[in-house]
C-alpha cells in the first residue's frame, strides 16, 4: 500500500514515512491509494477480539511496512485498562464501552483516557508509534501542532518525557475552558512548549500549515504533526467505529448510524474511512455548533469558510473551527480522487473563501448530489440547545454529558431513523467544561480523581501573534537546530 497526496504532486510514501512527515510536500493530505476492504468472515472474527487486537488487525491493513508482531505489541501496550480507566461502568477492559440511553440510542465512551477526551484514543497510540519509529531511525521529531483545547493536552500527555520528541503546541489565547487551559499549561516537562496565539484555532492551524509548507525549515527542524493532518491519527480513530458497530450488533447484516460532534472533521473522516472499508454504517451525521460551515455544506453543497472575526467563541469551544482540515480528504473521495481539481478547489478556498458543488448556476461542480451515497447528513446545535440537552439527558437518562457530546445528542435525536441504532460519540467528559455544566445544572460536573485542583497549579506558556516568522524563530531558538 502507498500513500498519495490529495493534491497529487508529492511523492508517494509508506505508512512509516508519512507518520513522521505529517502534511504532504505539496500542501495536501495523505490517504492510502485504495481503501482496504473487510470481508464478512473477518468482521465476524473481529467480534471476539479485545480492543487492542482489533486495533492491530485494522492497523495491519494500513501499515504493511510495520511487522504484525510489533503492531500487536504496540496496541497491547497502548489500549490497557490502566490508561483508559475513567469508564462509567467500572469495566475499563472494554476501553470504549457503549452506554445505552434508550432503545436504539447509545453513547460510545471515548473519553476514558488520561486527558478525558476522545483524542486520547489515537494520541496514546501515536506516542508509542513515534517512539518505535524514531528508535529504529535514531531520529528526533519536533511536533508542531494546533489545538482548540483537547488535541493539545492529549498530545502533551502522550509525548511528555518521550525520547527524541519535543512538542510545540499552539492554542487560541484565552479561548479554551479553564480546565483545558490548566491541563496544558500546568505541564512543566522540558520537552513541552505551550504557545498561546492571539487568534482563533483556524489561525493556529494556518500557522502549522505555513510552517510545514516551508520544506527547508521543516527538514532542518525535523517538524512533524499530531493533528489529524497526520494520517495515523485518523487510522487509530477508525478502530472505535468498528468497536462501536460490533458492540451494538450481533450480526453483520445489521446496520448502525453514528452522530459525531465535529470541528476539524478528523473524527467523522475516520467514520467515512470505516464505511469505505465496508463497515455497515447507514448514516454518518455531522453535528456542528454555532460555527456551522460543515452543516451548511452538507445541507447545500456550498463550502464557505469564515474569517477569524466570524468564528464564534462558544460553550463547545473545541469545535470552534471554520476551516476543517480533513474535509479535504472527504472532498477528494467525493470528486472521484481527481487531485488536479481538488488542488484547484482548495486554492479557491484561499482566494475566494470557498467553493460550490451544488450543481447550481455558476457552481464548481455537482457532486453534492452524491452526498447521500456516502451516508452523510448534518445538523447544528447552539448554546440554548446545549443547555437544554444537558438538562434533558440528566433528567431522562441520569447521565451528565459534556457540551460537545450534547451537540451530538441534540442533532442525533433530530436525524435518527428509529429502525437503525444510533451511536453518538462521546467526545469529552463534562469536567472539562464545568462552566457550562454549572450553567445548565446548577452544580459542578463530576471530576475524575487526579484533577482535583488542576486550575490552581502554576501555568507556563508564551503569548505570540499570528506571525509565521516569529513562530519559526521561536522554534529554532528552542531546538537549537
Ligand atoms: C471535545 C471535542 N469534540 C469534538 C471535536 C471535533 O472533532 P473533529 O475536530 O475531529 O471534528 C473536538 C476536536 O477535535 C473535541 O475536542
Ligand atoms: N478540536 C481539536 C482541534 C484539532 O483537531 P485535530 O483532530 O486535527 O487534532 C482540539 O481539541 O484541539
Amino acid at each position: 500500500m502507498h500513500y498519495v497526496s490529495t493534491r497529487g504532486i508529492a511523492a508517494q510514501h509508506s505508512f512509516s514515512t508519512i507518520l513522521l512527515g505529517g502534511l504532504a510536500e505539496d500542501g495536501g493530505l495523505y490517504l492510502p491509494d485504495t481503501y482496504p476492504q473487510i470481508s464478512d468472515a473477518e468482521l465476524t472474527a473481529w467480534r471476539q477480539l479485545s480492543y487492542a487486537d482489533l486495533a492491530s488487525a485494522i492497523l495491519a491493513k494500513f501499515a504493511p511496512d510495520i511487522p504484525l508482531e510489533d503492531l500487536r505489541e504496540l496496541t497491547k501496550k497502548t489500549y490497557t485498562a490502566e490508561v483508559y480507566r475513567n469508564t462509567s461502568n467500572g469495566n475499563a477492559e472494554q476501553i470504549t464501552p457503549l452506554k445505552k440511553l434508550e432503545d436504539g440510542l447509545y453513547l460510545q465512551e471515548l473519553s476514558n483516557g488520561p486527558t478525558l477526551a476522545f483524542k486520547d484514543m489515537a494520541m496514546q497510540l501515536l506516542g508509542n508509534l513515534f517512539e518505535y519509529t524514531l528508535d529504529k531511525q535514531h531520529a528526533e521529531l519536533n511536533i508542531f501542532g494546533a489545538t482548540s483545547g483537547d488535541t493539545g493536552s492529549a498530545a502533551e500527555y502522550a509525548m511528555r518525557g518521550k525520547r527524541g520528541i519535543r512538542v510545540f503546541m499552539l492554542s487560541p489565547h484565552q479561548k479554551m475552558s479553564a480546565f483545558q487551559t490548566a491541563q496544558m499549561f500546568s505541564l512543566n516537562d522540558a520537552n513541552i512548549f505551550n504557545i498561546a496565539v492571539e487568534g482563533v484555532f483556524d489561525d493556529c492551524q494556518d500557522l502549522v500549515k505555513a510552517v510545514s509548507n516551508d520544506l527547508e525549515f521543516k527538514r532542518q527542524q525535523k517538524i512533524g504533526t499530531v493533528n489529524s493532518i497526520n494520517w495515523a491519527r485518523v487510522v487509530a480513530q477508525v478502530v472505535y467505529y468498528f468497536r462501536g458497530y460490533l458492540s451494538a450488533t450481533s450480526s453483520n447484516t445489521e446496520k448502525v448510524s453514528f452522530t459525531v460532534p465535529s470541528g476539524n472533521f478528523g473524527n467523522i473522516c475516520a467514520g467515512h474511512i470505516a464505511r469505505m472499508m465496508g463497515l455497515p454504517i447507514a448514516q454518518l451525521v455531522v453535528a456542528t455548533n454555532e460555527n456551522d460551515v460543515l452543516d451548511e455544506f452538507f445541507k447545500t453543497g456550498k463550502y464557505q469558510v469564515r474569517q477569524s472575526a466570524q468564528t464564534y467563541h462558544t460553550s463547545s469551544p473545541s469545535m470552534d473551527i471554520s476551516k476543517a482540515s480533513n474535509f479535504e480528504r472527504f472532498v477528494f473521495d467525493l470528486i472521484g480522487r481527481d487531485s488536479t481539481r481538488l488542488a484547484a478547489l482548495f486554492r479557491q478556498v484561499e482566494t475566494k473563501g470557498g467553493f460550490d458543488l451544488s450543481g447550481g448556476p455558476g457552481s464548481d461542480g455537482d457532486e453534492f448530489k452524491r452526498i447521500a451515497d456516502y451516508g452523510f447528513s448534518s445538523g447544528k446545535s447552539v448554546h440554548a440547545d446545549r443547555l437544554a440537552t444537558i438538562r434533558m439527558v440528566q433528567q431522562r437518562y441520569g447521565v451528565i454529558v459534556d457540551t460537545h457530546t450534547a451537540d451530538g445528542i441534540k442533532v442525533a435525536l433530530e436525524q435518527r431513523d428509529r429502525a437503525i441504532p444510533m451511536i453518538v460519540l462521546e467526545t469529552a467528559l463534562p469536567a472539562k467544561f464545568n462552566e457550562t455544566i454549572r450553567e445548565a445544572l446548577g452544580h459542578d460536573a463530576p471530576r475524575p480523581a487526579g484533577f482535583e485542583n488542576i486550575e490552581a497549579l502554576p501555568q507556563q506558556f508564551v503569548v505570540m501573534p499570528v506571525d509565521v516568522q516569529k513562530m519559526k524563530h521561536y522554534i529554532s531558538e528552542q531546538t537549537g537546530l
